[in-house]
């Protein structure tokens, strides 16, 4: 044990060592302590940013992302309620969500190193070369080696402008092929039909595949199987795999996607294996001629790629045929953005609706007449006239609708005094066969506005008064109801949608077929009932059984969604077929399998209809009371907030008729330019876009309003940062919703409408290149899309030529449906068929 002494000498040690060395140990120990709290990592008081409410265990928010609505859609609403920055968790990632360019801008300036990794995906191991592909691997020195071959030798100015020829001779067969059609079935009024995402489709990928292997797509020999593996491709690259959210859920591989990427990925493999044995091949025939670096500007970029790896050396563990084949890859992948972007633009081509009075748009009641337009195409679909494309579901619902209000008026003849709200808004519904079969007259009241597709405004004393369109389909003549569903049934077997194969199957597989397709078809069933069984029912609807059917009864019609697809396996529908009195209920409160389809496509519309009632709110009408609807002119029915989702289901994409006016001078407008700067004797060239400043600016719109990856690439973070004022930390996943932020009204006015004219006035100083935060289609930063030339000169050289080259409308002049598809494109879910007819002469094409 120490002494006391020893104890203090041991304490006391400067007093025994030297001054000098005391001196500079206190100096050493001064400029450790001063280094420390200069460097030391700030104890930070910063929170994280909130999260938004609706996680499940496990799962966190994934299920609010899974249903049909696009999750950037499903993520601009949520950022209406939580702000431009909040998170997510998916599975075990943690997701930032960001929605304004502000904070944008901090992402990609200040803190772009942190953000510049991809997240890892199983997609990525299979079919991108175990992240091979440049434009998914880590941030690294691998990713920045190829990020500068790919920017200086596949897309530079001077490489894109070498194979300008490819860009030209494929627009220009992509054209003839369309006046070539319209030449051999040149039947219909002077115009053909076209499918325009397959033709943008064959145009980009042909143009692509030029550029990458020097190859047509239709020349490929193995055409079918080429075109299968690159469609999964598209496909399973925006397919969500559990595995990725929940790592140790991977070994299930449910839904097999694993098992599909692996063999998607082994036939791309082989594809892109035998182009590459090609290229080798011709190289060793030509003694390393044409594939040499020195050689051919106008190569081909595995040629290129080739010339320059053109040894067995290995760039980070991968050799070089991988490295190859994995830069080629992306092409093909990248034809779907183009593709993506070219949707937008085939739209703003193509779209067609009465325009609003300009005076209204800035209203609110804009808005809720925007949705009431959507219930008149509805109602113009139903009425059996117009059945063009997968627009059937359209038809039931308009049948839904009918078939509702023929019940409120049942409802409503209970107690015909109802009267007109003062306080509500009022809709005019003239289903006038509806009116017909059930031998109401007041139909030839109405009669003169069948021809007007317009919103009226009626007498203030009743509120706001609402006319709808709702032209006269064939009066309840079953035969031609059959005849017109069946049309629509084959036109839809042969689209690929898996809604409509399902209802197309369940429909045919129904035991009593045509009393499914009656009932399916029909526009309004429960007026067939009535007319079954002549005036008896339809007087107790009326008169007697009034009392029965009021009341709670036929609430029921606004307490479920959608259950449009009544008849399907319903065996009270049958019953209800067969006249049953009493049954109605039942029917309408059953659980049917269709209910829950229809729920999931109408999910779109709920956005939608909050925006209505933010729009009732905005005008002093209650929301909770929903709509009054005055029938008829007489019989007024409140429609509630899940009758009106169903009312308008299925077409909230169909964007609002605000839109379509704008479009249309749009469309005159690029015209226009094309005539002077081009004239009408040959057709566009390459040359002439850069005069194209309208156009310009109608891509630039496009984009915007339709950017091709609404939520850009995601990014991951490696260390941690803030952002926002808030604490992210290392492994973030960061999703920037590019589509909410171009639409931000404090930067875009009007932000929904489409108007060109703000990129030539307002924002004419707003580039896509990524130096303006408020806009970035194509991202920014270090990892900014490197596509933007090669990608602006195909979108612009074929929408001139095929707006130069035609006059293109829709079917039935009626709006283009544009809803998405949900994958990692912003694609049509739909395809979309125009009618063309040539402008130029014939020797032009
Ligand atoms: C309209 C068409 C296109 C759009 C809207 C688009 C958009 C984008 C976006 C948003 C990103 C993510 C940027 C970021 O993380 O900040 C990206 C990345 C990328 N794009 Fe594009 N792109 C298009 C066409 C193309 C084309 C045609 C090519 C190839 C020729 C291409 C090549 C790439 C590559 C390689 C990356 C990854 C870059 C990296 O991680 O370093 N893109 N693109």
């Amino acid at each position: 044990m120490l002494s006391e002494q020893q104890l203090t000498m041991a304490f006391n040690l400067p007093y025994v060592v030297n001054p000098a060395a005391t001196a500079i140990l206190t100096t050493v120990l001064a400029v450790l302590l001063f280094l420390y709290y200069l460097f030391r990592k700030p104890k930070t008081s910063l929170r994280p940013p909130p999260e938004a409410g609706g996680a499940w265990p496990v799962i966190g928010h994934l299920h609010l992302l899974a249903g049909s609505q696009p999750p950037h859609i499903t993520l601009a609403n949520m950022a209406d309620k939580y702000g431009p920055i909040f998170t997510i968790r998916m599975g075990v990632h943690r997701a930032l969500i960001v929605s304004s360019w502000e904070i944008a801008k901090e992402c990609f300036t200040t803190n772009d190193k942190a953000f510049a990794n991809r997240p890892k995906a199983v997609a990525l191991e299979h079919m991108a070369y175990n992240y091979a592909m440049f434009g998914f691997s880590p941030y690294g020195p691998y990713w920045r080696q190829l990020r500068k071959i790919v920017t200086l030798e596949l897309l530079s100015n001077h490489r894109l402008q070498m194979l300008c020829h490819v860009r030209q001779e494929e627009v220009k067969t992509a054209i003839r092929d369309i006046y070539q059609k319209w030449n051999n079935n040149n039947n219909n009024n002077n115009r053909v039909e076209v499918d325009m995402k397959k033709w943008f489709g064959d145009l980009t990928l042909n143009v692509a595949l030029r550029m990458i292997v020097g190859k047509r797509y239709v020349e490929e020999e193995n055409d079918e199987q080429c075109k299968r593996a690159i469609r999964k491709f598209f496909k399973l690259t925006g397919t969500f795999v559990l595995g990725d959210a929940i790592p140790y859920l991977r070994c299930l591989d449910l839904g097999g996607y694993e098992r599909d990427m692996k063999r998607t990925g082994n036939e791309l493999d082989q594809m892109l294996e035998k182009w590459l044995e090609e290229h080798k091949r011709i190289k060793r025939d030509s003694g390393g001629g044409i594939c040499n670096r020195k050689d051919d500007d106008r190569k081909d970029f595995m040629g290129v790629m080739l010339s320059i790896l053109d040894g067995p050396e290995e760039i980070s563990s991968y050799d070089a045929d991988t490295i190859i084949k994995s830069t080629c890859l992306p092409w093909i992948w990248l034809v779907s953005k183009l593709l993506a972007a070219s949707s937008g633009i085939r739209a703003s081509a193509t779209l067609r609706w009465p325009p609003p009075a300009t005076e209204e748009s800035e209203h609110p009641l804009t808005k809720i007449k925007g949705a009431i337009g959507q219930v008149a195409a509805i109602a113009k679909c139903a009425s059996g006239e117009v059945v063009s494309r997968p627009r059937r579901q359209l038809m039931v619902a308009g049948a839904f609708l009918r078939q509702r209000c023929l019940a409120a008026q049942a409802k409503e003849n209970a107690d015909l005094e109802g009267g007109v709200p003062t306080d509500g808004l009022i809709l005019h519904h003239l289903f006038t066969d509806g009116v017909t079969n059930c031998g109401n007259t007041v139909q030839e009241e109405f009669v003169d506005h069948l021809e007007v597709a317009k919103i009226e405004e009626l007498d203030d004393q009743i509120g706001l008064g609402v006319v709808l369109e709702a032209p006269c389909g064939p009066t309840n003549q079953v035969d031609e109801e059959i005849e017109t569903f069946e049309a629509a049934t084959q036109v839809e077997e042969s689209q690929e949608s898996d809604v409509v194969q399902t209802f197309v199957e369940k429909t045919t597989n129904y035991e009593d077929a045509e009393k499914e397709l009656y009932f399916s078809c029909s526009p309004i069933p429960l007026c067939s009932v009535i007319e079954e069984e002549g005036e008896v029912v339809g007087s107790q609807l009326r008169d007697e059984q009034a009392d029965k059917i009021q009341g709670d009864e036929l609430e029921i019609s606004t307490n479920s969604i959608g259950y449009n697809l009544l008849p399907f396996g319903s065996k009270q529908a049958a019953r209800w077929a067969n006249g049953s009195e009493g049954t109605l209920k039942h029917v309408h409160g059953d659980f049917l399998m269709g209910d829950f389809e229809t729920k999931s496509a109408a999910q779109p519309l709920i956005a939608s209809l909050q925006e209505i009632e933010t729009s009732f709110a905005q005008v002093g009408t209650k929301t909770n009371q929903g709509i009054s609807v005055l029938l008829h002119g007489t019989i007024e029915i409140q429609l509630e907030k899940p009758t009106i989702e169903s009312i308008i289901f299925e077409d909230l994409a169909v964007k609002p008729p605000i839109l379509v006016g704008q479009l249309v001078d749009s469309l005159r407008r690029v015209q226009q330019e094309l005539d002077e700067n081009v004239g009408r004797e040959r057709q566009v060239r390459e040359s002439d876009v850069k005069n194209l400043i309208y156009l310009q600016a109608v891509i630039k719109e496009t984009l915007r309003l339709y950017p091709a990856g609404p939520l850009l690439a995601p990014r991951e973070s490696s260390e941690d940062c803030t952002v926002g004022g808030y604490q992210i930390p290392a492994g973030t996943r960061l999703l920037v919703n590019a589509s909410k932020l171009h639409r931000d009204p404090n930067v875009w006015s009007d932000p929904l409408e489409f108007r060109p004219e703000r990129f030539l006035t307002t924002h004419k100083d707003v580039e896509v290149g990524g130096q303006n935060f408020e806009m970035i289609p194509f991202g920014t930063g270090r990892r900014i899309c490197p596509g933007i030339s090669f990608s602006l000169q195909v979108l612009q050289l074929a929408l001139a030529s095929l707006l130069h080259g035609f006059e293109v409308t829709t079917l039935f002049d009626e709006p283009i449906d544009m809803r998405e598809t949900v994958g990692l494109s912003n694609l049509l879910a739909s395809s979309l068929d125009v009618l063309v007819t040539p402008r130029l002469p014939t020797e032009a094409y």
